[in-house]
């Protein structure tokens, strides 16, 4: 017996990964397949930039310091699938526009939202949304109007806090108690807070993690 030399033998988050699609309406979202994992959150947040951290891959996503720089859904999976038939990549992480203040004309903005909120709410193979807070801002309204969506359509996400590296280090375990005690009594969060900060690469290893876990990788 020798062998097999299919793309799961190698672990997910140790090969190249790959931009298949981005999706400015509902109607071009791929038929539903592989187990999607998103990312949602203010404008500025750090998405774009955690999903590079994730996969090793500096500009995959596009990053910008102006907010609104992500404008549609962007679908990244990992390489060495044909995409044909049954040959389908096991997962993918989905970027999505921000909500909340963006440089951008209101309709556009007012558009991307409603995208991503459609989204959030129906898609099937929606398996688990990272919620991206900012470590300098905490949950604020517009989040918590997310979370709300999220908890009724009964999708489980995850509370992640960003650039854990612009605050004081001492700061973090407060900001998880904190943040802990407001998502307590919410039915879809999942308890545990991960703190990351993809410039320093803090909290990637957890979050790889968990990623594999909520996908059931390898199945
Ligand atoms: N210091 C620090 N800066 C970060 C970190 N993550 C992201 N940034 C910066 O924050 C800015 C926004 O990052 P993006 O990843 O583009 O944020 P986004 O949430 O995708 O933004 P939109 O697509 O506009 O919604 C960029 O200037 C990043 O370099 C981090 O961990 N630490
Ligand atoms: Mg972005």
């Amino acid at each position: 017996m020798h062998a097999t030399t299919t793309p799961d033998d190698k672990p997910l988050f140790g090969r190249p990964w790959i931009f298949i699609r981005g999706v400015p309406s509902l109607k071009f979202l791929p038929p539903e397949g592989p187990l999607e994992v998103a990312f949602a959150g203010r404008s500025n947040v750090g998405k774009s930039s955690l999903i590079n951290a994730l996969v090793g891959h500096k500009g995959l996503a596009r990053t910008s310091n102006t907010p609104g720089r992500t404008q549609e859904l962007n679908y990244f999976v990992p390489g060495g699938y044909s995409g044909e038939g049954d040959d389908l990549p096991p997962m993918a992480l989905v970027d999505m526009p921000g909500y909340g203040y963006a440089q951008a004309p209101k309709d556009q903005v007012d558009a991307w939202t409603k995208l991503v909120f459609d989204y959030l709410r129906g898609r099937a193979t929606l398996k688990r949304v990272y919620v991206l807070i900012d470590s300098r801002h905490g949950i604020k309204k517009n989040d918590e109007e997310v979370l709300d969506l999220l908890d009724k359509a009964a999708v489980s996400y995850q509370i992640v806090l960003t650039k854990t590296d612009k605050i004081k280090e001492a700061r973090v375990p407060r900001l998880i108690a904190e943040s802990q005690e407001k998502i307590r009594k919410r039915p879809a969060a999942y308890p545990e807070i991960v703190a990351t900060s993809s410039e320093k690469g803090k909290g990637l290893d957890e979050l790889r993690r968990e990623i594999i876990e909520t996908v059931g990788y390898p199945a």
